[in-house]
């Protein structure tokens, strides 16, 4: 590789550009910083709006056409139609190997050789970020691009030396493309779902800045920046490379933006097996589905969806199907789909941010310096998610919000907690509640158990519950009546309580009915204790409980939502 770098670098390369038709303001000066490669001042104020800054001629853009026809003679013969980016990448390294040979040799010399990129990190600086959508993204970005550098070298005419074309050029060029390209939707007007990266001499040595106001302009001759504003002298003049999260700017461009307003937690979700009915509501022939969280929506309506269509049972499903074209704010399916989606979905959040943490460093270094910002402001998004999560909790239980409104999760999912009696039955309940003493009597001396403690330990919840509820169905209390007409209406039917369902509580009526009829005939010597009723109990339990987190010990608890 031929040496490239001169003193007055940035003149060299505006002179290049100009004499070609290009342009760079008097105005401006581009320098080369420290820490993140070029970076732009006004020189003299810059009276906006719509001043051009920078422009490059046509002929000076990398793009596809110029990439194919140097490497294959002829674009028609270039094997990359459909995956142009190849061919930009091996045209980039040829660049490089080039060197002062290249026709664009004075900006290829500019071009960064370090990133801070995490393809680039070390070991060390990996295990920082584990537990993070990145930590997971870099290991399949790599294996992605390496095999294109392989297909890529296959493919690369003979007359180019191919051991020459290393996995560390290509990463190079790769990470150039990643870090300063334009669309070429915007470039050269192709379609959207046809767009590729082109780089654009000159008027990529740009920085960042979120919502800065500039306009891009292409013209067949050139593409142009200027500024959308006046820019007083001596302050950095920026680029606005659209509306970016840290995660996409931490692996495309290897730096974060602290408070950026444009961050998203992005929440990768696999399908479940799921019923044909379900897959219908899920509308997606994929097998995962992608939700953004962010500050000023930390909460969407399609994530709680979702999460309401993985959990509904069949009634559930029929019913959000119904409200299919009803709009998403009303999308719910009653109080156990809500309690059980914001449960299911507080878990997989509560998850994600434990698994994430920012390492304290003294002094740190600039990839640290970005780690923290990104992991800080995930660890951010994701609180304020779980917070959106138990206010919705609280609106599903039809509690009065707190006044004044508070932040406290703990004190707020307690709430939440305190209010689940009203709404529905577990274990801990029916043994406390003086009203179901006599049927606990029962159960304590025929399990020979004292507590729902030694029940969940002898794994029989499911057993008690299901005598609980054929209990119930039996009794018929009044103040069950709404629940028991709706259980009555769904269940109670030749459909779901089908021979073979039935059989299978026969057994169970056996077992247990005869000893403790004789324990407590008051409850238990009942004509109407038949193995169907017991089957239909069981049905109950099965669709109609949801796992609620105790909140003193953390203990996962059944409760049956009894509140319709
Ligand atoms: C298109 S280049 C911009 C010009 C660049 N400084 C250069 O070296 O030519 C993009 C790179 O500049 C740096 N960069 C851009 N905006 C930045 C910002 N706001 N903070 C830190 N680094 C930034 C990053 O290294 C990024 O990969």
């Amino acid at each position: 590789m031929g040496e490239l770098r001169s003193s007055n670098e940035y003149d060299e390369l505006i002179q290049w550009a100009e004499s070609q038709g290009g342009y760079c303001s008097p105005s401006l000066v581009i320098t080369k910083s420290e820490t993140s490669g070029s970076t732009a001042y006004a020189k003299t104020e810059i009276a906006g709006p719509n001043t051009r800054l920078l422009s490059c001629p046509t002929s000076l853009i990398i793009d596809y056409d110029k990439a194919a026809a140097h490497i294959w003679g002829d674009p028609h013969a270039c094997p990359f139609l459909r995956s142009p980016q190849i061919a930009i990448r091996l045209f980039l390294c040829n660049q490089r190997i080039l060197g002062c040979d290249s026709p664009w040799a004075a900006y290829i010399k500019l071009l960064p050789t370090e990133f801070d990129t995490p393809l680039y990190y070390s070991h060390d600086e990996m295990e920082m970020l584990r537990g993070t959508n990145v930590f997971g993204e870099v290991d399949l970005r790599r294996h992605a691009w390496v095999e294109e550098w392989k297909r890529g070298v296959m493919y690369l005419p003979s007359k180019f030396n191919k051991t020459l074309f290393s996995w560390e050029l290509y990463l190079w060029a790769c990470t150039v493309l990643s870090s300063r390209s334009f669309p070429s939707s915007i470039v050269f007007g192709t379609s959207k779902d046809h767009s590729y990266p082109v780089l654009i001499p000159l008027v990529d040595s740009l920085n960042h800045k979120p919502q800065v106001p500039v306009y891009w302009s292409a013209t067949a001759d050139s593409f142009t920046i200027s500024s959308g504003n006046s820019i007083a002298a001596g302050d950095e003049v920026f680029n606005n490379y659209g509306p970016k999260g840290n995660e996409e700017l931490l692996m495309g461009y290897g730096f974060c933006l602290e408070n950026n307003a444009f961050d998203v937690v992005t929440l990768k979700l696999r399908h479940p097996r799921m019923t044909p009915d379900k897959a219908q509501l899920v509308s997606s022939e994929m097998t995962e589905s992608i939700f953004h969280l962010s500050q000023s929506s930390p909460l969407p309506h399609d994530l709680v969806n979702f999460f309401r269509i993985v959990v509904a049972n069949a009634h559930e499903t029929q019913r959000l199907l119904a409200l299919r074209t009803v709009p998403p704010l009303s999308k719910t399916a009653g109080m156990r789909c809500e309690l059980d989606a914001l449960g299911k979905l507080c878990n997989a959040v509560s998850m994600k941010l434990r698994g994430i943490s920012v390492t304290g460093v003294a002094n740190p270094n600039m990839r640290q310096r970005s780690m923290k910002v990104y992991i800080s402001q995930q660890a951010k998004i994701l609180s304020q998610s779980l917070l959106a999560i138990t206010r919705a909790m609280y609106e599903a239980l039809r509690i009065q919000p707190e006044s004044p409104d508070t932040e406290d999760i703990t004190f707020l999912s307690k709430k939440v907690y305190e209010r689940l009696p009203d709404c529905g039955v577990n274990l801990d309940l029916i043994f406390t509640s003086p009203r179901f003493a006599e049927f606990t009597s029962a159960i304590k001396q025929g399990f020979d158990v004292s507590s729902p403690s030694d029940i969940r330990a002898a794994d029989i919840e499911d057993q008690i519950l299901v005598l609980f509820v054929s209990h119930l169905l039996i009794s018929a209390p009044a103040e069950y009546a709404a629940w028991l007409d709706a259980m009555h209406e769904r269940y109670n039917n030749d459909e779901e309580l089908n021979e073979d369902y039935v059989e299978d509580f026969e057994r169970l009526f056996d077992t247990y009915i005869p000893p403790l009829a004789e324990l407590n005939s008051n409850i238990f010597g009942e004509q109407k204790w038949t193995p169907r009723v017991m089957a239909w109990a069981g049905k109950i339990v099965d669709s109609e409980g949801v796992v609620v987190e105790n909140c003193e010990n953390g203990r996962p608890e059944y409760w049956i939502i009894t509140a319709v």
